[in-house]
């Protein structure tokens, strides 16, 4: 099992520990667990726009196949690499069945620094990635979607390349495409919906008044961005905010709309006139809400030793460290965490919406969309919190055990001996 190294997947490993412990599933089974069912690994030759060939690595890695197909984004960034994507397949596969949606997990991603590329070279990066993919996905055999530094576009070079290749239309092979070429209204916002709708329930389990509450959201794209504006809909005041480039903090709360015209005009906060904060201490600024909505791994126990918010919700994937949650515990449960496969699951949520739409050629309005995510979303919430209680453990812990029992019950039922 050597091909699956590294921080990311060290964490994904412990905490499928922790779970296997609590669940007292057998050592036998473990492995057949936690272990990729499929791991690919591509080179993405491109012609850059001064003349040079490039190559470019990319990966894609499908969890397990017991529920239907495999399920999750593509990342392009600098930081992925063949066990950043397995944890985050594996991370989609819990987060898949605690929504009780019929996938398994799955994830991919290319090497790469997007900032870097023209808007050419992005496509043509996109349809290579997607055109070397072909033999691997389908469908009804694994469905990609959006992730970090993909958006709409690039799912829509690779519907395009995948539907060239057929001769036909595919809109059903990947989900987060534009409403245009065959996409569900509301996909694009379903992520910051999601984080924001269970911040509101987390919000008023421990009765804190929207109208009164303050937030700190770390990551300004996709997610952090559509996070920002729905609190601010609901009266929260946003005092920080970050991207790569920027850091801005105001305990008079920052003005969010005009951070979004900014970033839709320059692509990155870099620029927006505000004072700058330290983005070392950002995370640790009191606040009644903390929303990290970047990488993995931001939250070590160091961090969550210096937490002072009342709210953690985890719209990115794996931001706390196995470490920071015994740090968590160790608090006495005094921070509310919303974990990730609970609190970031509305984005795949939706696309599944969007995949039986396109299976079915038959559309539904922006209201249904919002109304069938909130009603999961509720139940995975309830679910996850009554869990915690029953069972005196953590949020992450009830989640990511409701997850892996289901998938561990699923491949029983299917036979021993296959
Ligand atoms: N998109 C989706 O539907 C889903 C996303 N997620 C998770 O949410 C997180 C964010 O994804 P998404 O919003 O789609 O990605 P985007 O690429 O849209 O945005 C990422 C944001 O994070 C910022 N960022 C990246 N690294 C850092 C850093 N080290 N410090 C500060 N800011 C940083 C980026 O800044 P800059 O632009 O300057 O680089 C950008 O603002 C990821 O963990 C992803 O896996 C989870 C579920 C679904
Ligand atoms: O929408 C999807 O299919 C997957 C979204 C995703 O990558 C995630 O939830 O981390």
């Amino acid at each position: 099992m050597t091909i699956f190294q590294g921080p990311v997947f060290d964490m994904a490993r412990k905490q499928f520990t922790t779970i296997a412990d609590y669940l007292e599933i057998d050592e036998s089974d473990r492995e057949r667990l936690l272990y990729p069912k499929r791991a690919v690994a591509i080179s993405c030759p491109i012609h850059l726009d001064d003349g040079r060939t490039a190559v470019f690595q990319g990966y894609r890695v499908q969890h397990h196949l017991t529920l239907g197909p495999t399920k999750g984004g593509t990342r392009f960034a600098k930081s992925v690499d063949m066990g950043e994507v397995a944890a985050l397949a594996v991370w989609m596969s819990w987060k898949c069945a605690l929504a009780g949606l019929p996938y398994g997990g799955a994830k991919g991603g290319i090497t790469v620094d997007p900032s870097a590329l023209s808007l050419r070279e992005m496509e043509a990066l996109s349809r290579r990635y997607m055109q070397e993919l072909i033999p691997f996905v389908g469908p009804h055999v694994d469905v990609m979607a959006p992730d970090m530094g993909t958006n709409e576009q690039v799912m829509a070079w690779f519907m395009d390349t995948y539907s060239m290749y057929q001769g036909r239309t595919v809109s059903e092979i990947v989900t987060g495409k534009p409403v245009q070429s065959g996409g569900t209204e509301g996909r694009r916002e379903a992520t910051g919906l999601g984080v924001a709708h269970l911040t509101a329930r987390a919000m008023s389990e421990l009765a804190i008044d929207p109208s009164r509450a303050t937030a700190i959201i770390q990551g300004f794209g996709n997610v952090g961005s559509v996070t920002a504006f729905e609190l601010l809909r609901r009266g929260v005041k946003i005092i920080g905010v970050s991207d790569h480039t920027s850091c801005f903090f105001d305990r008079n709360g920052l003005n969010v709309e005009a951070m979004v015209n900014h970033v839709g005009r320059h692509g990155s906060l870099r620029g927006f006139e505000a004072d700058e904060f330290d983005p070392v201490d950002l995370l640790i600024q009191p606040c009644d809400i903390l929303i990290p909505a970047t990488m993995e791994r931001v939250i070590d126990a160091d961090v969550a030793r210096g937490l002072k918010c009342r709210i953690l919700a985890e719209g990115a994937n794996g931001p706390t460290t196995p470490e920071a949650d015994a740090v968590l515990e160790d608090r006495g449960k005094d921070i509310f965490v919303i974990p990730d496969i609970l609190c970031n699951a509305g984005g795949v949520i939706v696309s599944y919406f969007e995949w039986v739409q396109d299976l079915q050629q038959f559309f539904w309005g922006y209201d249904e969309v919002v109304s069938r995510l909130n009603q999961i979303l509720d139940k995975s919430f309830h679910d996850v919190v009554e869990r915690a209680k029953r069972d005196g453990i953590s949020h992450r812990t009830a989640a990511m055990g409701i997850g892996v029992n289901r998938v561990r019950l699923a491949k029983k039922k299917r036979g021993l001996f296959p």
